[in-house]
């Protein structure tokens, strides 16, 4: 429902808002200016003084007004010469007409009506409702990413999109919200949805001799000049007309001969709520604020275009379920929990699977369960987790449902989540014990998929075929990859004499055949993720690059695994032979922006992305590396590069352990736990730990850092949550 509110008004209506936003922004600069440009209102001038000055000129003046800014309009008509002048607010004197420059008036027209007259000025009204529902939705959406309203400070992940959504979004929401339920005010008040302010008419019977010189009226001599608003002059041709003093806190009447107050109307809270609202949106009278939200309003095109991104991407990735087979005949119900919509895709691989083998299968979200679903032999339910361990979108009724329903069919859970999360498939977890809790037979236990990772599906499939007494291949390939052509340009092998055999490869694009001249390679950053397909397969394999774009080359290390399809093939692989690939951003395995410490933990091939954000620090943050190998003589990949880093100053420190080495012998976790008053030290100064290789070392690691970070009163669960210490195991 959420996501509804915010996702197609947000996009329909993006060139409207930006409009109305970039509009607002460049007027938002207005107040500032008028506020510097202005002069100064002495603080001991009285109305009186400055009409006076003004009357002297302009025998024929109409009106004094004082603009929010402080500056002051004239008008008179002296006998066929009319006009409006700024004059100063000191002197009286003339400072030349007053006029709206042509671009204010078109761009003050452009926000308030589209320069479509009534029907622009209600689409404007309507825009700033869906601004308001767009920027509460929003929130709530980010709140139920992050894992609930404390943690909407939180950092964000995902893709660039993704943060530059959020972040933008979170800073502009006060000033987008305070925009738009103020310009909703303004515009029902045009439309005459809010009550007009109604004065209390007050009949006054005026003297009506000769008037009196304006400086020398009593009334308008004690009224300061700060507070004016606007004095309306007498008509001449009347005897029996009167001043007029407005200011914020009513209107006098004045008799024009004796200069008595002859009645004071106070302002309406109407009229007042009007006035600090008009001010709250214009920023009129408040600069700083004007400016503020403007800052708000120019975040709006960059929310809009970034929004748009996110759609398409979810809108590509959205399920398409075709051939159902109905729930009244379904021998087996899936049901997903699916916030990004990459869970659809493994439940339609499974689906397919388990339609070839003869079942008949219904497919739906996990927020749809009803009883009819529970009839079935089995269910099975894909979910992943978000936020603090909670459920996705598609899913985030499931077990308020369920408690409500009957039937007992046997189930199998598969959740779906990032070993980066403190809460790793948590909400999974929880639907698993809720269905065991209602009585659910368990078809087999609950996995866990670490990043949708193809071989752990397949793996579970096969221990979900045996509970069916049959055979199940899961081959999942998300979204059929657009592969591209690579050729191999160079390889250094290591470890061979250890039995870790582990080659650093580097792809070039092809030349181009028309031309001769080097092909152009994809765009990834070191972290990244490249999917290999190996001949005659279809699942692609993923491996980590060591290199980003800028190094004109794709750089991975593989080891080769003992039966492994894509290793051996490539370890096979002759300079020039080539490959099909395509990139994976992984947008939470990276350096945190900033020059924070890294503190970068690697064993075996897991160095090459470390090695890779080592190459890419020509700014020398402060980087500490340790790695562990088996043999420093053998497989101590990148030893020369690193030797050079040290030297250039991109890399600080390097620790090494090499688990084989007679001398030494020790493993990574060694090392940390050696180090371990240093390393507390950085991580007290905001340090990022990345820790890239083998599950094991990663879960040694895990183990070794904990005493590390515990005397600063900090968790690695709480360090894991904001992002400051990300794991890439495979
Ligand atoms: C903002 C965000 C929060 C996440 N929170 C968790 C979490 O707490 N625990 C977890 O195991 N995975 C978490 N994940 C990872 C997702 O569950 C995982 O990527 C899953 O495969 C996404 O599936 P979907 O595309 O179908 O939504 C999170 C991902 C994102 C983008």
């Amino acid at each position: 429902m959420l996501r509804r509110l915010h996702g197609l008004p947000g996009v329909v209506l993006a060139l409207g808002l930006t409009v109305a936003a970039v509009t607002g922004a460049a007027l938002s600069v207005r107040p500032a200016l008028d506020r510097a440009a202005a002069p100064a209102v002495p603080a001991d001038t009285s109305v009186a003084g400055l009409a006076a000055q003004v009357a002297a000129r302009h025998p024929g003046i109409s009106t004094i007004r004082q603009r929010p800014d402080g500056s002051i309009a004239v008008a008179f008509d002296d006998g066929g010469a009319r006009g409006v002048e700024r004059v100063d607010p000191a002197t009286g004197a003339g400072l030349g007409p007053y006029q709206v420059s042509e671009t204010t008036r078109l761009i003050t027209n452009l926000h308030r009506s589209f320069l479509a007259g009534d029907a622009g000025r209600a689409a404007a009204g309507v825009g700033a409702l869906v601004m308001l529902v767009l920027s509460v939705s929003g929130m709530a959406l980010l709140a139920r990413r992050l894992g609930g309203a404390g943690a909407l400070l939180r950092p964000i992940r995902g893709t660039p999109a993704q943060r530059w959504h959020g972040e933008l979004g979170r800073l502009a929401v006060a000033g987008l919200v305070l925009s738009s339920l103020t310009g909703l005010w303004m515009s029902a008040g045009t439309f005459g949805l809010i009550p007009e302010a109604q004065g209390i008419a007050t009949t006054v019977s005026a003297s009506s001799g000769a008037p009196a010189p304006v400086g020398t009226l009593a009334a308008l001599r004690s009224a300061p000049l700060a507070d004016l608003r606007e004095l309306s002059f007498p008509d001449p041709s009347d005897p029996t007309d009167i001043f007029t003093l407005r200011t914020a806190a009513g209107e006098l009447q004045i008799d024009a001969t004796t200069g008595t107050a002859l009645a004071f109307t106070p302002a309406t809270t109407l009229e007042r709520v009007n006035d600090v609202i008009r001010t709250l949106h214009t920023g009129r009278g408040a600069w700083l604020l004007g400016l503020l939200l403007g800052l708000a309003s120019a975040a709006v095109p960059v929310l809009g275009a970034t929004g748009i991104v996110m759609w398409a991407r979810r809108r590509a990735a959205r399920p398409r379920i075709a051939a159902n087979a109905p729930v009244g005949s379904a021998d087996t119900v899936i049901l997903v929990g699916s916030e990004g919509n990459s869970t659809w895709g493994f439940a339609g691989t499974l689906r397919a699977a388990l339609t070839a083998a003869g079942h008949r299968v219904h497919i739906a979200a996990m927020n749809e369960v009803s009883t009819a679903h529970l009839a079935a032999d089995r269910l099975v339910i894909l979910t992943a987790t978000y936020g603090e361990g909670g459920a996705p979108a598609s899913a985030n009724s499931f077990l308020s449902r369920l408690a409500r329903l009957d039937g007992h069919p046997s189930v199998a859970v598969l959740g779906f989540g990032d070993r980066n999360f403190p809460h790793f498939c948590r909400f999974a977890q929880q639907v698993a014990d809720a269905l065991e809790a209602k009585g659910c037979p368990r078809l087999l236990p609950m996995k866990r998929v670490d990043r949708r990772s193809p071989q752990e599906f397949a793996q579970w499939g096969q221990d979900l075929g045996a509970a069916l007494g049959h055979d199940l291949k899961l081959s999942h390939v998300a979204e059929p990859p657009k592969t591209l052509p690579l050729v191999l340009a160079g390889r250094e092998l290591y470890g061979e004499a250890v039995g870790t055999p582990v080659a650093i490869l580097r792809f070039q694009a092809p030349l181009d055949p028309r031309t001769g001249a080097p092909g152009r390679l994809p765009t990834f950053e070191a972290g990244d993720l490249v999917g290999i397909v190996p001949p005659g397969d279809t699942m692609p394999r993923f491996y980590s690059l060591a290199s980003s774009t800028r190094d004109g080359v794709l750089e991975i290390c593989v080891r080769r695994r003992e039966g492994g399809r894509c290793s051996t093939f490539l370890h096979a692989l002759a300079i020039g032979g080539g490959i099909n690939a395509f990139i994976r951003e992984n947008p939470t395995f990276r350096p945190a922006a900033g020059r924070a410490p890294l503190i970068l933990i690697g064993a075996g091939a897991g160095i090459g992305p470390l090695a890779g954000f080592v190459r890419a620090n020509m700014a020398g943050r402060p980087m500490h590396l340790y790695w562990g190998g088996r043999s420093a003589a053998s497989d101590f990949l990148y030893e020369h590069e690193l030797a050079q880093h040290l030297a250039e100053r991109r890399l600080t420190s390097l620790k090494t352990a090499f688990s084989r080495d007679v001398e030494g012998g020790a493993y990574v976790q060694d090392r940390i736990a050696a180090d371990a008053p240093r390393l507390r030290e950085l991580v007290r100064q905001g340090a990022q730990i990345l820790v890239c290789g083998g599950r094991d070392m990663a879960d040694a690691v895990t183990r070794a850092f904990e005493p590390v970070v515990r005397p600063l009163g900090l968790e690695l669960s709480t360090l894991k949550s904001c992002g400051r210490y990300v794991e890439d195991v495979y």
